[in-house]
């Protein structure tokens, strides 16, 4: 018998995703030598009652990559990671971590586990959650060392301080570290059992600029180490100079997947030319001459195509030159993972995700 998904998704209700016995055959879902998918999900569902959290979402995370989940506060990213880590049951959808298998497939009126090796998957993965906290009385090395023996076989305790940058925090009690401090005690934490999969929810939310690009530098040292990485975030600068691939969530759905460049330039909108505060007779010509241009305040914003739009630069710097026209500045200003959250869903990923 083929099992049935049936995803409760009540906004817009799918009845029938169907996948094959062969979808379902591990083998055929995630040993393609090349690419080697350490994670594979898919029609997963998470409903509380009538409300999806989670809502017939499919993705696959490929060996040694940094995999971002991006989207607002709300959107589904930590009942996803957590229904990886094997902390929360979803209500249907099939999940393989490392080529172990679980599916939670219905059968009749109940949603069955069925093939699930959760020991097997907690063995081989690290997470570092949402508002990690450690033992407040105890110093960075007597914290690891209490998560490292709590496996039979574990990391060289002093190795993760040394890796994670905390040698000169070894003996300061985890209650008086920085913010910064503390998440890199959780990374190490998260390293213990050293993991081939390491999840880190929201890594960085919560601390100052200096702090995140600490964060950031230890994430991508993970990669250089060869682990994968699956991260959630709010902060699309945080998706975009860390990962190299993201899936864009929203409402429980994921809207959009790809690397960080791939997104911005198929759904970003193009870059803008900015011409500051020039003045109203500039401004005139500028409309006049480009008729892309748009007057915003007392600036003009000129939306670029996608050759670049090296021409229309030209043609505003010679209408500013040849008018003897001053302005405050003229810069191309990109298309960021913000404007393609927007241009899909019509909202802030700011406004949200903060
Ligand atoms: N146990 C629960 N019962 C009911 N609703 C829940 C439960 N846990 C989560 N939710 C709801 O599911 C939705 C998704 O929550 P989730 O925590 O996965 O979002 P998120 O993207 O991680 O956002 P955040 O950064 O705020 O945690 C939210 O609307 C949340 O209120």
């Amino acid at each position: 018998m083929q099992p049935v998904f049936i995803c409760l998704c009540y906004d817009r209700i799918r009845m029938a995703d169907i996948m094959s016995e062969n979808d379902l055959n591990a083998g055929s879902l995630l040993l393609n030598k090349d690419n080697f998918n350490v994670i594979e999900i898919r029609y997963l569902t998470k409903n509380y009652g009538k409300f999806s959290a989670v809502c017939n979402m499919s993705l696959s995370v490929k060996q040694g990559e940094i995999f971002a989940m991006l989207g607002p506060n709300g959107a589904g990213k930590t009942t996803t990671v957590e229904i990886l880590e094997c902390i929360k049951t979803p209500t249907a959808g099939f999940i393989s971590i490392l080529g172990e298998n679980i599916l939670y497939a219905p059968a009749g009126n109940i949603f069955m586990v069925q093939d699930a090796n959760f020991n097997g998957i907690k063995e081989k993965i690290g997470v570092l959650p949402q508002d990690f906290s450690a033992f407040d009385l105890l110093t960075v090395y007597e914290n690891i060392d209490y998560f490292a023996n709590i496996y039979r076989k574990h990391e060289s305790v002093d190795g993760l301080i040394d890796f994670l940058g905390l040698k000169d925090k070894r003996n300061v009690l985890f209650k008086n570290l920085s913010g910064g401090l503390k998440r890199r005690v959780g990374i190490a934490i998260a390293l213990v059992n050293n993991p081939e999969i390491v999840f880190l929810d929201e890594p960085t939310t919560g601390l100052d600029p200096k702090a995140r690009r600490d964060v950031w530098e230890a994430i991508k040292s993970l990669k250089a180490r060869g682990k994968t990485v699956f991260l959630t975030t709010h902060y699309m600068d945080e998706a975009y100079y860390l990962a190299d691939r993201v899936c864009i969530v929203n409402k429980g759905s994921i809207i959009a997947e790809g690397s960080p460049e791939d997104l911005i330039n198929e759904y970003g909108g193009g870059n803008t030319l900015v011409i500051r505060e020039c003045g109203s007779d500039a401004i005139c010509r500028l409309v006049e001459e480009i008729p892309e241009s748009n007057v915003v305040g007392r600036d003009v914003q000129v939306k670029l195509p996608k050759d670049g739009g090296m021409a229309i630069i030209a043609k505003a710097v010679s209408i500013i030159n040849s008018g003897n026209f001053s302005c405050k500045e003229l810069y191309v200003k990109k298309s960021t993972l913000e404007d393609v959250f927007l241009n899909l869903t019509g909202e802030k990923l700011t406004e949200r995700g903060q």
